[in-house]
């Protein structure tokens, strides 16, 4: 029975053996893999959607299946074109009606998708009230026998809430062909009929049960009440690395090696003389880019090493930047491992991703490594990293999303700089070839003029 269930101490999932057997079916089975719900909950402007997509980003990245609902997009499916702030008044019924439904049909969604392959999911809306956060917790806690826990961002920063409204609110579909200052101006009330309903959760009530987070100014302060789970502990660790701080991620691979010239797999190489030269050109592209505070991380291979050499900035050497190991396979040619050893070659071909090298590792294996860089490259500002193919692929797919069956297979040509800026909801990136054999292009002026 479900009381049974809430006398398990829902953050340690210790159940007593009593307990344990009273537990209905549902729960007893979800018991080892309980799937995860992170309710959000603020005023609009204050990040939620921000939040929600860069934590499921991370979480994806990781391995674990998660998924977000935005309310407000199951708002815009429902109510084609957006007629202004009345929507939002608490007095307008027959909106309060089509919330409702939306948040029904999100809610329903989310259910489907914990119940069939989903393990973590965010469900973006403003939940403001005590009464929708109490109607959610115990659907979600007692029908579903999902593990629920609140992450409330509040923020009175209005200049950060004026660049959320800048950078993303007049560019929602709710506002297109809107002009800029109406738009901003609709927008604050709708603020503000949110403000009259809204309520904080309050630990001296019945939500002292809830495990929540509550994040103050965009991570500046946190309050931290009752997380206790492995993956509410990691989502808390990711919080407090993110920032909204304008930067920029430079990433490249060490000038062409020596190994690469005899296209050689893995380990540790001198540079070509072409690798010598875009080094140069490296410092030049750098030097250029003029870049505030720059920070250089290497792997603890020659190459990159050598590649950061002559840069005028502070360096930081990383194992775990060290490019995939191909163990058995070190120093080998291609040809020579697809000749002797054509099998593991094409199990290679079947499953890049997953597939370990003999005594070396797999992408997978790199992934697991590098998640300590993500979480000091998210605290990072301006940055430079000069690694290796196999890691440059985990980090891009961690910036762009890109799933397992992409990552091994994303382009990263040599003597090529790709610069990561962050946005809003996502990360601009650029390509950036360096020329390296640099004929002269500089004509001297013709002489007969
Ligand atoms: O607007 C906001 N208000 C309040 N907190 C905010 C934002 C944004 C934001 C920034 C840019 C665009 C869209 C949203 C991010 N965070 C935020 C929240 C928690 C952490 Br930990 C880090 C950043
Ligand atoms: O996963 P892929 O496509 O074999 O690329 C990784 C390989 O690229 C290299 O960095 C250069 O060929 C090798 O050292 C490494 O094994």
């Amino acid at each position: 029975d479900i009381h049974a269930w809430r006398k398990c101490d829902s953050t340690t999932n210790q159940c007593n053996p009593g307990t344990f057997r009273k537990l209905s079916q549902a729960c007893r089975n979800r018991l080892v893999q309980t799937p995860t719900v992170i309710m959000m909950v603020g005023l609009p402007a204050r990040g939620k959607t921000y939040i929600s997509r860069k934590l499921a980003r991370y979480l994806h990245w990781i391995g674990i299946k998660t998924k977000v609902f935005n309310v407000g997009d199951y708002r815009r499916d429902a109510v084609k074109g957006y007629s202004g702030k009345e929507f939002f008044d608490p007095d307008n019924a027959e909106a309060v009606a089509i919330r409702n439904q939306c948040a029904q049909s999100a809610l329903q969604d989310m259910c489907n998708f914990l119940q069939n392959e989903g393990e973590v999911a965010i469900f973006d809306a403003t939940n403001t009230t005590r009464e929708r956060r109490r109607t959610i917790y115990t659907y979600c806690t007692e029908t579903c026998c999902f593990r629920v826990f609140f992450v409330e961002s509040i923020c009175d920063s209005q200049e950060v809430i004026q660049a959320n409204i800048r950078e993303v609110k007049l560019k929602s579909p709710d506002y297109k062909d809107v002009p800029q200052e109406e738009a901003v101006k609709d927008f604050l009330s709708r603020i503000e009929l949110y403000e009259k309903q809204y309520e904080t959760i309050d630990d001296k009530i019945e939500e002292k049960h809830y495990p929540f987070i509550k994040i103050f100014n965009c991570g500046e302060r946190f309050l931290v009440h009752r997380i206790g789970s492995n993956i509410q502990s990691r989502v808390l660790y990711f919080l407090m690395h993110i920032h909204v701080l304008p930067r920029t991620i430079y990433l490249t691979m060490h000038g062409e090696s020596e190994m690469n010239v005899q296209q050689r797999i893995g380990g540790n190489s001198s540079l070509s003389p072409a690798g010598k030269a875009y080094t140069e050109a490296l410092v030049q592209y750098i030097t250029n880019e003029k870049i505030q505070d720059l920070i250089v991380w290497t792997s603890q291979m020659e190459q990159t090493i050598s590649t950061a050499a002559n840069i005028n900035a502070p360096k930081e050497q990383w194992k775990a930047l060290n490019g995939i190991h191909a163990g058995i396979f070190e120093g080998l040619t291609y040809r020579e491992v697809a000749e002797n050893y054509s099998e593991e070659f094409a199990a290679r071909g079947r499953s890049k991703y997953y597939y370990r090298y003999p005594g070396g590792e797999s992408y997978h294996d790199l992934v697991a490594r590098l998640e300590p860089v993500i979480m000091e490259l998210e605290r990072a500002e301006n940055l430079l990293v000069i690694t290796h193919k196999s890691v440059i692929r985990c980090i891009l797919a961690y910036f762009l999303d890109k799933n397992p069956e992409q990552l091994p297979y994303i382009k990263v040509p040599l003597h090529t700089v790709i610069k990561l800026t962050p946005m809003a909801y996502g990360c601009m990136m650029g390509r950036i070839p360096l020329s390296v054999e640099t004929v002269n292009t500089y004509r001297n002026k013709p002489k007969n003029c």
